[in-house]
């Protein structure tokens, strides 16, 4: 018998049941299926990763939906007590959901969601912050003056990489990826290598038309290549980062082996998913190598670190907070609430999930579809024609 689980209700007599598993930020997402006739429950447990144990105490007897974290593991148990308890909708506060056994959920007739679009470019942000401060020892830095060791400038301290010139390797030059890679084009004229399963023409223009611009203007173009390996990236670039998809053509992408054929002073970047990289020879590799330099933002393990990863100067390391802008979480916050109301209400899904900004406008209702599902495919599920 599972223990009882701390709720938040909202509009306690609502027709369909939703639960939250998290508090998320913002109200929007809250009013919008309160305004629906949702009786809505929010998890205020205080711990922070819920087991499948604590999930299935929410979930009961009766439930339509439910809005989950990556953290959480959503397999076969989880959507067979779901859709016992006569739910068909779940949507993960989040774009990746490598957390979800989305077979299991086909297998229950459960549509599962996610919230793209919202958050590339706040997590495409925080890869090029973290690249910058790789690139120029901003955190050790400022270790460094804290401690008290400053005692005047000198021609040797803390000297960097100049970005202006050197080449950005992107691997996954998806939404996320390709943001990333304009930001780095067009902030410090780097030139671009990319390895991504299909072709991205729309940063290829962009690069091109920005090289022709920096031309005409008496400066040397940026150029940009797609590779047709990713060990092309690792060897040519000097800062690479890191975008696919977690799935098992990414798992461990980055090992002893790919570590071994980069750049002795490359900087590496990971927003993706800790699996995408083996922390275990990257913690080795940033051990014999002292001019390389990560940039982190997830963990194999998370949220743990990898032994020796903590105590290394060349590794800046921040816990999975990519996507932490005010706005964007808000906004996924509103597409994950959005993803589960449309299919409880019969609504369509959404003809673009790359287009998602009607569903983020507050001054305007959101349409009635449902913002992402990820396995509308599989369930047959109708596609809005708006
Ligand atoms: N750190 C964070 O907080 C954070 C925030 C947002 C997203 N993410 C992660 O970033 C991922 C990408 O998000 P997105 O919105 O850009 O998704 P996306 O689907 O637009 O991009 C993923 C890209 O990876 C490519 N890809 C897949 N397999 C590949 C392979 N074997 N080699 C090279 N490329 C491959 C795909 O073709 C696609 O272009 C998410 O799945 C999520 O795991 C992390
Ligand atoms: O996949 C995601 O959306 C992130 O990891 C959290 O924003």
């Amino acid at each position: 018998m599972a223990k009882p689980v701390s709720i938040e209700v909202w509009n306690p007599n609502g027709k369909y049941r939703v639960v939250s598993t998290k508090s998320m930020p913002g109200t929007r997402w809250i009013n919008l299926l309160i305004e629906q006739d949702c009786r809505l429950e929010i998890c205020t447990e205080k711990k922070t990763i819920l087991s499948v144990e604590d999930i299935i105490a929410l979930i009961g007897d009766k439930c339509d939906g439910v809005i989950g974290q990556l953290t959480e593991d959503w397999g076969e148990t989880l959507f067979a007590a779901l859709s016992k308890a006569g739910g068909k909708a779940f949507s993960n506060m989040a774009v990746g959901y490598n957390n979800v056994d989305v077979n299991a959920a086909n297998k229950y007739g459960v549509a599962v969601g996610n919230t793209p679009g919202v958050l590339t470019e706040t997590t495409a942000e925080l890869a090029a912050s973290l690249s910058l401060a790789a690139a120029r020892r901003i955190v050790e830095a400022d270790g460094f003056m804290r401690a008290g060791l400053y005692d005047g400038w000198l021609p040797h301290l803390f000297v960097g990489n100049l970005l202006k010139g050197q080449t950005v390797g992107v691997i996954g030059a998806g939404r996320i990826g390709s943001a990333y890679a304009r930001m780095m084009v067009e902030g410090f004229k780097m030139n671009l290598i990319y390895f991504d399963l299909y072709q991205s023409t729309r940063l290829e223009k962009f690069v091109t038309a920005y090289g022709q611009f920096l031309k005409a203007n008496g400066e040397q173009p940026v150029t940009w290549k797609r590779a047709s390996s990713m060990s092309e990236v690792l060897q040519e670039a000097d800062v690479i980062s890191l975008h696919p998809v977690l799935d098992k053509t990414t798992y461990h992408l980055i090992n002893k082996e790919s570590l071994a054929t980069m750049k002795k002073e490359a900087i590496l970047i990971n927003c993706s998913r800790g699996p995408v990289v083996d922390e275990v020879a990257l913690v080795e590799h940033l051990k014999q190598n002292p001019m390389f330099r990560v940039g982190l933002d997830v963990f194999e393990d998370e949220p743990y670190m990898k032994p020796g990863l903590g105590e290394m100067k060349n590794a800046i390391v921040v816990p999975h907070i990519a996507s932490a802008s005010k706005w964007t979480r808000e906004g996924m916050a509103t597409l994950a609430a959005l993803n589960v109301l449309g299919k409880i209400k019969g609504y369509p899904v959404w003809h673009d999930p790359n287009r998602v900004d009607p569903f983020l406008n507050e001054n305007a209702p959101p349409p009635a579809a449902s913002p992402s599902i990820v396995n509308a495919k599989a369930l047959g599920l109708p596609v809005s024609k708006l």
